[in-house]
């Protein structure tokens, strides 16, 4: 099978195909050497072509005991070698795949030039023409206003009722399932809602904590999000993991841009300001927070300083732009969870009365 990608600064570079067809999104490279079924199943990948900096992928098969949803959320996957394993999953899946190209050059080409669209061409018969045309449909990233309607549950659903721990409202714009589980491991019932939930359907979950998920694209993007964070700060304490982080900050008076090309890897190094801790985190973000708001930064990234944890003890907000729930990655940080469920003892009995 023949391959294409067409980038944004005019190249196009051949490959080999590995499963057929042809779509575009935004060229983004993780240097995860391990987790390739965990990052292919990330809802936050959407609407991205993800690119593998660790040559061989596939080393340990698929299994979906390692899926984080139930689909592949990036438009198409290249790395230096997929084994048939991974080649025949996303031929299933309908994502394109493409191999035996130089990834270094996609990489570094990102890292100096940022995050770029591209357009994918897959298949027996397909020429650099059909991934020039796939790159001339493809919209930027904030460009995708509606992202959350693609990965968001639609209805509400619930996580161990009935159980004796905390009540945990988890707004899904796009959530890893094991961030569900760290919840629910720890005791807690967990009603997952729809990014765009009315405030009056969080209501009446009566949640201790109200979390924000990870999810795709642009936080400004999620409005309805932002306006459910504003109707409830101060009054329940409030969580949030990257995507979660950012809508937090920007709907409390913050803001966010993008960077040039992101983190996404399983060894960021954080570094905690109190107590000057540095742990190695798993990361997948392209926008970040620029002005924290109302909110204390108390964790940074040790290679750019930007906000990796963002608190307040008036208004009860413990937010992280890296992923605690690891998968994959190390797990130095699950103990956020602890952290965040130990909020609902904070909360003011206010939804209750
Ligand atoms: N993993 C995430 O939640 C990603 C957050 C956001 N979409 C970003 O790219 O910055």
């Amino acid at each position: 099978m023949d391959a294409y990608v067409a980038m944004e600064d005019g190249r196009v570079v051949s490959a080999r195909g590995r499963a057929p067809g042809r779509t575009r999104g935004e060229l983004v490279f993780t240097t995860a050497y391990t987790g390739y079924e965990e990052s292919l199943t990330d809802p936050s990948y959407e609407e991205q072509v993800l690119t593998f900096s660790y040559p061989l992928i596939g080393n340990y098969g698929v299994r979906t005991e390692r899926f984080e949803s139930e689909r592949v959320h990036p438009t198409a996957a290249v790395a230096r070698e997929f084994t048939d394993d991974v080649a025949d999953w996303l031929t299933e899946e309908g994502i394109p795949a493409l191999d035996h190209l130089d990834t270094r050059d996609l990489v570094t080409t990102v890292r100096d030039e940022g995050a770029m669209k591209c357009g994918v061409a897959v298949g027996e018969d397909v020429t650099p023409e059909d991934a020039r045309e796939e790159l001339a449909k493809c919209e930027g990233m904030s460009d995708h206003v509606d992202i959350g309607d693609q990965v968001s549950v639609r209805q509400r659903v619930v996580y161990n009722a009935g159980g004796d721990g905390p009540t945990v409202a988890l707004v899904d714009c796009g959530v890893k399932g094991s961030i569900v589980s760290s919840l629910v491991d720890r005791g807690a019932t967990v009603y997952r809602l729809p990014h765009d939930a009315d405030p009056e359907a969080v209501a009446e979950v009566d949640p201790d904590v109200l979390f924000v998920s990870n999810g795709p694209g642009d936080p400004e993007n999620f409005e309805a999000t932002q306006d459910i964070v504003r109707e409830f700060a101060g009054e329940v304490p409030m969580a949030g993991i990257c995507l979660g982080q950012q809508i937090v900050a920007s709907a409390l008076g913050g803001t966010t841009e993008k960077m040039t090309f992101g983190h996404r890897g399983v060894n960021q190094p954080v570094m905690d300001l109190e107590s000057g801790q540095v742990v190695m985190t798993t990361q997948n973000h392209g926008y970040t927070v620029a002005d924290p708001g109302p909110l204390d930064v108390t964790q940074v990234n040790v290679n750019d300083d930007t906000p990796e944890g963002l608190e307040s003890d008036e208004l009860d907000v413990l937010t992280r732009q890296y992923h605690p729930e690891a998968n994959p990655g190390p797990e130095d940080t699950l103990g956020f969870f602890d952290d965040v469920l130990g909020l609902a003892n904070t909360r003011t009995p206010m939804l209750a009365d």
